[in-house]
């Protein structure tokens, strides 16, 4: 499996310049690249222009887009997250769809990330998402879900043998975004799929260093700090084998971990 990671700039709040780039990039990936699928950055239709999001979220105009341009491409389209209006509130939402254009899966972030203001802008999802990605299991999260090894191994419980992770992640944690990536594809034995931004947004500048972890928490492929697009091949027979050398899901204990949250007399922690 082929997969383009969309190491993109976002234009702030301005989401027809952004459609624009993303689909130079999407063709670049499928015409030049032979991607089978493409994974687009978080929040890719505005950035984090929050206080702006009356004007520029979406309304179902983009989703449209992104499911006529996979079909377009014959891709998989992960697309990122888009910020998104429905039932008068605001989401931070993954799409995905398959080469006919099909949406397969749809994804509010669940953690919202106070550091950036999202809880005073965004609606929190409350449902995590698996989907099927020819013939294997994959799930989604979103930039600061990452910091919840919970979600992580709650998708790989699901099945998921890869996890996509559109991001806009600030450079000044690049240490804590590369260790959580790989943290979380080595605890859970799958490839773990990490597309950044890069450029000024705001007060923030972004980090790039998008990513594809393998089952072992080999990077096999890392951006720097610049706009470019990363294409790697993947074999998810890896991941069986990885999870046959090490069986860290039959050696769990999961009645041990219910337990979490008691002190030592058994009585539960407040
Ligand atoms: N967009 C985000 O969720 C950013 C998360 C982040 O920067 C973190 O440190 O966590």
């Amino acid at each position: 499996m082929r997969i383009s990671l969309v190491q993109m700039d976002i234009a702030w709040g301005d989401p027809k310049i952004n459609r624009q780039r993303a689909e130079d990039w999407i063709r670049r990936a499928a015409e030049r690249e032979q991607a089978d699928v493409v994974v687009l950055p978080e929040m890719w239709n505005t950035g984090y222009a929050l206080d702006r999001l009356e004007d520029c979220a979406d309304q179902g105009e983009l989703v449209e887009w992104m499911a006529s341009t996979a079909a377009r491409y014959r891709v998989h389209l992960v697309g990122g997250s888009i910020a998104e209006k429905k039932a008068n509130h605001f989401w931070n939402t993954a799409y995905i769809f398959d080469r006919d254009g099909k949406q397969v899966a749809r994804y509010s972030k669940v953690h919202l990330f106070r550091l950036m203001d999202e809880e005073k802008y965004l609606h929190a999802g409350d449902q995590r998402v698996s989907f099927s990605l020819e013939s294997h299991r994959a799930g989604v999260m979103i930039c600061y879900d990452i910091r919840f090894p919970e979600l992580a191994r709650s998708l790989a419980l699901d099945g998921a043998e890869i996890l996509f992770v559109p991001a806009e992640w600030p450079l000044p944690r690049l240490t804590h975004w590369r260790l959580l990536n790989q943290a979380r594809a080595v605890e859970n034995q799958l490839y773990l799929v990490a597309c950044n931004r890069v450029g000024v947004g705001g007060r923030d500048v972004f980090g790039g260093h998008s990513m594809v972890v393998d089952p072992w928490g080999e990077i096999l492929v890392e951006g720097g700090e610049e706009e470019e697009l990363l294409t790697v091949e993947i074999d998810l027979a890896e991941v069986a084998r990885i999870r046959r050398k090490i069986p860290v899901f039959e050696d769990r204990m999961p009645d041990v971990y219910r337990s979490l949250g008691r002190d030592r007399d058994g009585n539960k922690e407040s």
